[in-house]
């Protein structure tokens, strides 16, 4: 179902029940969008991330970049990494997403997928270091791809194509009753950047 490929509402729940997840469309300029995309790709100190699946140690194509408040450190897929403090971009796009998903945030991790070849498996943003049902906002630079969402036991499914500029928020109980990811598509060639702004609690 590609639902939601035209239609934006960002006071439309996407999801049909058990949480609260809302689609708001390019939230900054076409040139802007372009901007930060170009200035995250560079500036960003991005590194790969190890993740610990079937008792192998696995490195990932994909990098990954961790910001916050302080130097919390974060346990994400059974690595430890401590947060860089914001730049200047970061600082400007966290205020942008808390002021239109009214909401606060104190951590941001950033994903790069240079290809379609790479994604993110199934999970769901549940560490116990995050804020209890906080919420997850989660912003889009480069192509265009397609995110999904599936209930963990009545395993109904909901995909959507996350756009360059674009904000997702995911709230409430989402994370206790959807799995969601990335999948991985032939049909894209070039990076798309992904932050998802979080609140931690130490
Ligand atoms: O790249 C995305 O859109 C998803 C990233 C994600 O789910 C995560 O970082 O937890
Ligand atoms: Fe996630």
């Amino acid at each position: 179902m590609d639902l939601f490929r035209n239609q934006i509402d960002p006071n439309q729940n996407i999801l049909p029940k058990d949480g609260t997840v809302n689609y708001f469309g390019p939230i900054v300029a076409l040139e802007k969008a372009d901007f930060y995309f170009e200035q995250l790709l560079n500036t960003i100190p991005w590194e790969h991330d190890v993740v610990h699946m079937f008792g192998k140690r696995i490195v990932t194509k994909r990098k990954v970049a961790w910001f916050g408040d302080k130097p919390f450190e974060y346990t994400y897929s059974n690595s430890t990494k401590r947060a860089l403090f914001w730049t200047p971009e970061l600082m400007e796009l966290k205020k942008l997403t808390e002021s239109l998903s009214m909401e606060t945030y104190n951590s941001c991790l950033l994903n790069v997928y240079h290809s379609g070849e790479e994604g993110m498996g199934w999970h769901s943003d549940n560490e116990k270091e995050l804020k209890q049902e906080g919420a997850i906002a989660s912003l889009s630079f480069g192509v265009e791809r397609k995110f999904v969402f599936k209930h963990k036991s009545t395993k109904e499914k909901v995909e959507l194509w996350l756009g360059h500029g674009s904000l997702l928020v995911m709230k409430g109980e989402t994370q206790t009753h959807w799995l969601h990811r990335l999948p991985p598509t032939k049909k894209v060639r070039t990076p798309r950047i992904n932050l998802t702004f979080r609140t931690i609690e130490l």
